[in-house]
């Protein structure tokens, strides 16, 4: 905690995006958020994606504000309310319920966040924005324990993002959503080989966000029953694959779930189209590389957008690359900044024939690929110098 004055507390921190390969789609209760299925994911590296995120308290500040990516936005939100709320409850029950002795409480709060990748383009800024200001807003009120519930109310699938790794959010089945938490399933230094490519189709704002999308697939997809019958088998047959880093059953089952997601999307009335055809056709690559392998070597995931994820071993990096970027290459002809991200082998030309792949060529199709890896859980960051809010409240320029 940084005391910049005797009145003013001050807190920075930073959270990873996730990415589910076993999806969270559906709730059973909106306002707490508790969801129809148990969802599994795996946490990114921050070097690479995160949410940053400073909050301030003062009894100078007349009203609770905030800003996203330089913005104001408005404190109005009801998740936003119900995630400080919730905080401030816990700082309540630590203090005996005696708000008058504990001026922190009184005092509004500024928030400031802002993400080094797009906001709102299918990347999962949700994710990682909410479970930041889970986190700073922790810190800020001097609570411990499990944040994944508070963070939870922000955004369902944020809970994932509390913790580094490989992750499960356990729906529970308390009405109160008290066992609706997520927890570690191993940490992100237990499988170092495995790798994320995204392939960022579109970073423009999807055209039905995650919330929507899902009460419209409860309401009125047949097929969503028969998705949460199969989840829990799902859920235990890939934690079992990364315990073992089994990567053939994770890769498989990781693509199953990925293509029933977007099925019951498909079943929903009106339909919801998620994919793309560049979508679709990374789709058809994926499987015509691992069938020319002989084994699975590559698995998708898609989120509620265009983007692609691949998983995939550290080995066959350089060989993927070069496929995409022989079907979809950049529009200028700049793979440096094509490819972005950790260290990749140098892309060379194919060398194997690959025209028993009939896909045709697209320049342009997809628009960079970020090269990543599995990362740890939210941290803060300690140096003053790192806040997004200088010492009177206000973003620094
Ligand atoms: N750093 C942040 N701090 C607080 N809120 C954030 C932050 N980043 C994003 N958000 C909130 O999340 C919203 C974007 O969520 P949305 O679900 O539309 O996109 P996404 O999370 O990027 O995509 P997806 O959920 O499909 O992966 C923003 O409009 C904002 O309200
Ligand atoms: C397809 C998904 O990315 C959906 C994420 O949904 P959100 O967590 O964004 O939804 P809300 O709880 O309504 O905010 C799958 C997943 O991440 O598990």
């Amino acid at each position: 905690m940084d005391n910049m004055e005797d009145n003013i507390k001050c807190v920075t921190c930073t959270a990873p995006v996730n990415i589910a390969v076993i999806k969270y789609w559906g709730k059973r209760d909106e306002e707490l958020v508790l969801p129809v299925n148990s969802s599994v994911s795996v946490t990114l590296d921050q070097a690479q994606l995160r949410a940053k995120t400073t909050v301030m308290a003062s009894p100078s500040f007349p009203n609770d504000r905030m800003w996203l990516n330089g913005k104001e936005q408005s404190m109005d939100s009801k998740r936003i309310q119900n995630l400080l709320n919730e905080i401030k409850q816990w700082r309540k029950e630590k203090h005996n319920g005696d708000t008058c002795t504990d001026g922190l409480l009184m005092w509004k709060v500024h928030i400031c966040s802002e993400n080094n990748f797009p906001t709102a383009a299918g990347l999962a800024s949700s994710a990682a924005g909410y479970a930041c200001l889970a986190y700073s807003l922790a810190k800020l009120y001097n609570v411990e324990g499990d944040l994944s519930a508070i963070a939870r109310r922000g955004s369902g699938s944020a809970c994932r993002s509390m913790y580094g790794g490989f992750v499960e959010w356990d729906m529970g089945s308390q009405e109160d959503g008290s066992d609706s938490v997520s927890r570690q399933i191993a940490s992100e230094n237990h499988w170092p080989e495995l790798r994320v490519l995204l392939l960022v189709v579109s970073d423009q704002q999807k055209s039905m966000g995650s919330t929507e999308g899902m009460q419209a697939t409860l309401k009125t997809s047949q097929l969503m029953d028969r998705r949460i019958q199969c989840v829990p088998e799902s859920v235990e047959k890939i934690k079992e694959a990364i315990l073992k880093k089994d990567f053939k059953t994770f890769a498989e089952i990781t693509m199953k779930d990925s293509n029933q997601f977007h099925a019951v999307c498909l079943d929903s009335c009106p339909p919801i189209f998620y994919l793309t055809d560049v979508s679709k056709q990374i789709i058809q690559l994926v499987h015509a590389f691992n069938s020319s392998c002989g084994i699975t070597k590559v698995a998708y995931t898609f989120d509620a957008g265009p983007n692609a994820c691949l998983y995939l071993l550290e080995e066959d990096v350089g060989r993927v690359l070069s496929l995409i970027c022989h079907f979809f290459p950049p529009d200028k002809d700049d793979l440096n900044t094509f490819v972005q991200g950790l260290q990749t082998p140098s892309i060379s030309p194919l060398k194997k024939d690959v025209s028993f792949i009939s896909l045709p060529v697209q320049r342009g199709a997809i628009q960079y690929v970020i090269h990543t890896q599995s990362g740890p859980g939210p941290s803060i960051l300690q140096d003053p110098a790192q806040s997004l809010l200088q010492a009177d409240g206000f973003p620094n320029s």
